[in-house]
């Protein structure tokens, strides 16, 4: 897996005040939306293009535009629905499937409750989104159910990651032959005893949304 921690003074003052528990959920969202348009500009280097040739007023241009078909962006809800906008920001013609994972947060163990994504994703570039890679459970799984789909790209997007979870992530995916990429505004010191990112921003969508019962 190739692996960008983006470093860049606006992401890590904007992640210095998402960390901050003293910063509110409107705020948390925003900032989460503008470090996402930011990674995404990173993430999306690979994104597939083909040449094009355009007139400008004066004279023909040889440039390039997105081709088919076209990106999927996949949110892991619910966090990573505050992700979406920043993201769809920047591809604004992607389609969006979304899944649904939660973690059991006893055993840490992640399950999908929801998924609405193409049936067919054969030679689809992913991006997922979500804002936290702790363990990993979440990651591995949904990376593998879009590469069981057809997926041949995936590119995760995530604010913070915890290298127990990186290494997770590694061994459980090394027999794809699709190339994965991740892209991070930070990689954190560990895991806590509860499976929380130290020294993190806390529960992502509790502070995107506020306390799931
Ligand atoms: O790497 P892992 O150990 O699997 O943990 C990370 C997952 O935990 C959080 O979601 P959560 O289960 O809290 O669901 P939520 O987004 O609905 O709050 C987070 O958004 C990731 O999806
Ligand atoms: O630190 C963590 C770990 C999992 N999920 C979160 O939202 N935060
Ligand atoms: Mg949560």
């Amino acid at each position: 897996m190739q692996i960008l921690v983006v470093d860049h003074p606006l992401v890590a003052h904007k992640l210095t005040t998402l960390r901050d528990e003293r910063t509110d959920s409107p705020t948390f969202r925003r900032l989460t939306e503008e470090l996402v348009t930011l990674l995404a500009y990173e993430a999306t280097r690979d994104v597939r293009t083909g040449p094009i040739t355009v007139r400008t007023p004066v004279a023909t241009a040889e440039g390039i535009k997105l081709t088919a078909p076209k990106p999927l962006v996949v949110p892991i809800l619910r966090a990573g629905l505050g992700m979406l906008d920043g993201m769809s920001r920047l591809l604004p013609t992607a389609e969006v499937g979304f899944l649904g994972m939660i973690r059991n947060e006893e055993t840490l163990a992640a399950s999908t409750y929801a998924e609405r994504l193409p049936e067919d994703l054969s030679g689809r570039q992913c991006y997922v989104l979500d804002p936290m890679l702790a363990t990993g459970g979440t990651l591995a799984a949904a990376i593998r159910f879009l590469v069981d789909r057809g997926a041949d790209h995936i590119t995760a997007i995530c604010l913070l990651a915890a290298p127990e979870g990186v290494e997770r992530i590694e061994a459980e995916l090394a027999d794809l032959h699709v190339p994965v990429n991740l892209v991070i505004a930070g990689m954190d010191s560990h895991l806590n005893e509860k499976g929380y990112i130290v020294p993190g921003l806390g529960d992502a969508g509790d502070r995107l949304y506020g306390v799931a019962q």
